[in-house]
């Protein structure tokens, strides 16, 4: 369960930002990853109405294309919402469930998330599961609590390493600037690790990508990246910078 194991994936999350001339920043982005970064796999989650432009800007380089929610059904009467297979239709490979603005703005409690990851793999999709405490639960000292229940809550025996990753985004610690130590987030990403591991076995759990996020830069991301159980990182506001979004990634060289 050594960090450094898995690949590296920098994912990058635009949420509600982003038109089709955002498709010169994925141009420059498809420039700047040519060849490869450091044994780390790229990805960008735009918005729905650019997933299938963008999956088609990057067809045959080093970056993949997400979708940054799904519905759990795979079609019918759900005005405004996209299933994981119309994700999957517009050649993205992966989707964000239970974003904390998923769950604040609309509602979404573990079940939902869970039946989301459910979608996800059905449409064979990679999940990336997103977990993390809130500022009232981590000064009441729940965090480990929290989080431990929320990663147990989505985990069934058809999670494996190829099909899920886990985001741990603090809450507090979105588009705040603010972060948790090093040795908070290996602590949380240990904890994490070993309740996917009490579901599916050490060894299966051991190749689940640990993503951080919350105001990762590229001021902060080398030494976010080198803790214990980091796979990698759930990027916001800087993935809608093309440079920025790229020295995080060139950050993750050990
Ligand atoms: O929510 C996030 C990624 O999903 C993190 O956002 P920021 O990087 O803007 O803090």
């Amino acid at each position: 369960m050594a960090s450094g194991q898995n690949p590296k994936l920098v994912a990058g999350n635009w949420k509600m930002n982003g038109t089709r001339s955002f498709l010169d920043m994925v141009a420059e982005l498809r420039v700047g990853a040519a060849g490869g970064i450091a044994d780390t796999d790229l990805l960008v989650c735009p918005p729905a109405t650019l997933l299938a432009a963008v999956a088609t800007a990057l067809e045959g380089s080093s970056i993949g294309a997400g979708g940054q929610d799904c519905h759990a059904k795979e079609s019918g009467a759900f005005t405004g919402d996209v299933s994981a297979e119309m994700i999957a239709d517009c050649g993205a490979t992966h989707v964000i469930v239970g974003h904390s603005e998923r769950r604040q703005y609309h509602g979404e409690d573990d079940a939902a998330v869970a039946a989301k990851m459910q979608a996800a793999h059905r449409a064979g999709l990679v999940a990336i599961a997103c977990v993390g405490e809130t500022q009232d639960q981590r000064e009441a000292g729940k965090a480990l609590d929290v989080v431990r229940k929320q990663v147990a809550a989505l985990l069934d025996d058809s999670v494996t390493g190829a099909n899920t990753c886990i985001a741990y985004e603090p809450v507090w610690a979105i588009g705040t600037g603010l972060t948790p130590t090093v040795a908070d987030v290996a602590e949380m990403h240990t904890a994490i690790r070993e309740t996917i591991a009490a579901t599916i076995g050490a060894d299966e759990a051991a190749q689940v990508r640990l993503l951080y996020g919350g105001s990762v830069k590229p001021a902060n991301a080398r030494e976010l990246m080198a803790a214990t159980d980091v796979d990698g990182a759930l990027v916001g506001g800087a993935s809608l910078v093309a440079a920025d979004f790229l020295a995080i990634a060139r950050a993750c060289r050990a």
